[in-house]
This record gives structure tokens, sequence and C-alpha cells, in this order.
């Protein structure tokens, strides 16, 4: 791989390979954009494959969360952070020598918990750092507001295609049953949605169908599901050649992160068969907008009210990817990149003045 010609093609400003021998460390913190504030982006502990898939997971993932930002007109920037390890093998040790390469970007770089990590690996790794949130959650941590954001972009979804308020009666299939996935279905549940839901671990699957009266499929059989509205909720890459053409539902609308395997040939794809895709990173932006209102002191008002914005973003990017007839995903990407653009011009203005 290129380095440089991957990193500027793809815009990051800073990439930083740590490593130590003892404790035995191998992780990447990914710095896409600092313009409009620090860069936020959890921190994800994974045993991938091989250190191309590291980079590559961290790199989009972290434009995405600069994207998030702008979209949801949070003052930050971009950036994430992968460690390459296997859960069995996370010590202490580990993740305070990560707390510490976290402290040597002294707050360009604001970090918390992603796939992998808990709420105490986080205070953990705080032992060497200030620059983390979700240590102390004031909130009952991200996950339950992701929920309701996604609530409300399937609902935006919902009213830009069937001119419809109201979800009751309709078939919502949700993948993966976690944090996010759960909370999702008690909100669909309760406006009288039909859940069809799979998960890889049974125990969560049978779980939602008590608890909601849900129909468990297997893993695979999630996408071919004769549906009003699909909705990702699981690991990323879901949305690739392999499963495009088995999907019936007219709507896309999840939590996961980069569910487009890729981006631009695969959003081509949905948009070709008629499928409204709501982009990950402005319908999941509930987490990033929840530690943000932490990070600066927590009203729930005001964080309760910029997830509430998700709703009228999202029927505004769907306006103007129909308008100029790109991708809902090209739409969102622009609306984010005015914003930066705007920020970058509004700091030159304040540096001069
Ligand atoms: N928690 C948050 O606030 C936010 C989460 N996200 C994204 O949303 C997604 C879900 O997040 P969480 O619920 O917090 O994670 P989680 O780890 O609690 O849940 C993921 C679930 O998906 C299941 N799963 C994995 N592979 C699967 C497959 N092939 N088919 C069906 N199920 C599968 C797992 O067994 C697990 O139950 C992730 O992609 C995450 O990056 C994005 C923004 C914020
Ligand atoms: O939306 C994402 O992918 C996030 O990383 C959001 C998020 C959850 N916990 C955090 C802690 C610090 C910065 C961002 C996050």
């Amino acid at each position: 791989m290129l380095l440089f010609e991957t990193v500027r093609e793809m815009g990051h400003e800073q990439v930083l390979f740590c490593h130590g021998k003892n404790p035995d460390i191998r992780a990447i913190i990914a710095i896409h954009s600092t313009t409009l504030g620090p860069a936020m982006g959890a921190t994800r502990l994974f045993p991938y494959m091989n250190e191309e898939a590291a980079l590559e997971d961290a790199l989009r993932l972290s434009r995405g969360m600069t994207y998030k930002a702008a979209c949801a007109n949070i003052p930050a920037g971009g950036g994430k952070a992968v460690i390459i390890a296997n859960p069995e093998n996370k010590t202490d040790d580990l993740l305070r020598a990560y707390g510490r390469f976290v402290d040597s970007l002294n707050g360009r770089f604001i970090t918390g918990q992603d796939v992998n990590i808990t709420p105490d690996d986080v205070r953990t790794i705080s032992q060497e750092t200030n620059h983390v949130v979700g240590v102390f959650e004031k909130s009952g941590g991200p996950a339950p507001i992701t929920a309701w954001g996604v609530f409300l972009g399937i609902k935006a979804a919902v009213k830009f295609r069937w001119q419809n308020e109201n979800l009751q009666g309709m078939k919502v299939a949700v993948q993966g049953l976690g944090n996010v996935g759960k909370n999702l279905c008690r909100h669909l549940h309760e406006q009288g949605v039909k859940l069809y839901v799979s998960d890889v671990n049974s125990t969560k699957a049978k779980e939602i169908k008590n608890l909601f009266g849900a129909t468990v499929v297997e893993p695979e059989e999630i996408y071919s599901l004769d549906v009003d509205i699909f909705s990702p909720c699981a690991l990323g890459g879901t949305l690739n050649s392999h499963t495009i053409p088995f999907l019936q539902a007219p709507i896309i609308a999840g939590a996961a992160n980069n569910q487009l395997g890729i981006e631009q040939l695969h959003s081509q794809m949905l948009t070709k068969k008629g499928i409204l895709y709501t982009p990950d990173y402005v319908i999941n932006a509930g987490g990033l907008i929840n530690v943000y209102n932490e990070m600066i002191g927590y009203e729930e008002e005001k964080a309760f009210q910029q997830v509430q914005n998700i709703y009228d973003t999202l029927l505004a990017i769907f306006d103007i990817a129909k308008q100029q007839e790109i991708t809902t995903n090209d739409a969102a990407k622009q609306l984010a990149e005015e914003r930066i653009n705007n920020g970058k011009y509004s700091k030159v203005k304040a540096i001069a003045a």
C-alpha cells in the first residue's frame, strides 16, 4: 500500500503507528481532521487479519467521524484508533500503554469506548490520559441515545419515501442486537412495528423474541426478507456485492459504521436498485452527540435537541440527492465538506482579526 498516496486521497492530517515491546502493543491512531475541533473517535480493539485491514478500518472510520461531527453540527473533528489484539490478550498494561500514546497527542485526539473496549477499560486508559470521555458516564452511555437517533432516522426515511409519519404495521429487519440494536427494537416495538431480527449470538436473538415478539431468522437470511426497512446494527461492510442483490427492503437505515463495503460502488448499486440508503455517519451520530455533551457539561435537553436534528438533516440530505441526482452518501459528504470549508474560512478570519 502506498501510504502517503492513500492518506492524501482520503485527506488525513496525521496517522500514528504506536508500537511497544513491553507491553507488546500495536495500535494505529488516525486523525482525519481537526478543522472544526479536536479529532474525536472511540477506540476499537480487534484481532485484525492483517495490518492492512487494521489501517483501512482506522482510516475509514476516522474520516466517517469527521463527516459525522460536521453533519451533526458538533464542533469536533474526526479520528479513530484501533488496537490490533485479541480481546483475550487485553491487559491493564496494554491499555495504559495505549493511554500514554493518546496522551502524547495533547488533546488533538479524544477517545472512548468502541468494539471490545468496556467502560472499565476506558477508566484504565484514563489513568494515563485525561483525553477520554465516558469514564464516569453522566448520561447512561452512548448506545441508548444512538438507538434513538437511528429510530428518528428510520422515521425520516419513511416520511421521505412514503410521506408517512407513522411506523404502525411496518416490517423492520434488525441485524445485530447489541447495545444499539436492542434499544432500537424497543422503540420500534412501541410504535407497532413487526420485527425480524438476527444475531450471531442466539441468546440475544431469543431475548428480543421474548421481549418484543420478534421473528428470529438466521444471520444470512436477514438480507432477503420482504420487509419495509433493513437496519444494519452489527458490524461494518454488510452492504456489498454479495448481499445487495438479495435486498428487498426499499429503505436501509441502521447504526453500524462503514455499512458500505466499497463506498462509491455500493452506494450506486443501492441507488440503481431504488433503495433509499440513510448514510451511516448521519443516522448514527447520537453517540458522538452524547459524549461531546458529556465533555462540555451534560445538559439533557441540549443533547436531546441535537439528536432530534438528525431527522431534519436526513430529510435535507434526501432532498439534495433527489435534486442533484446523486447518491444519498454523496449528498451527505457534500453537506459535511461544505461545513468543514466554512469552518476553515472562519478559522482563517479569526486568526486574521
Ligand atoms: N454504541 C454506540 O453508541 C454507537 C455504535 N455504532 C455502531 O453501531 C454498531 C452496533 O453497536 P453496538 O450495539 O454498540 O455494538 P455491540 O457489540 O453491542 O452489538 C453488536 C451485535 O452485533 C452482533 N453481530 C455481529 N456480527 C453479526 C452478524 N454477522 N449478524 C448478526 N449479528 C451480528 C453481535 O453478536 C452483537 O450482539 C457498531 O457497528 C458500532 O460501531 C455507531 C455509533 C455509535
Ligand atoms: O460514533 C462513533 O463511531 C464514535 O466513536 C462515538 C463515540 C463513542 N464514544 C466516544 C468517545 C470519544 C469520542 C467518540 C466517541
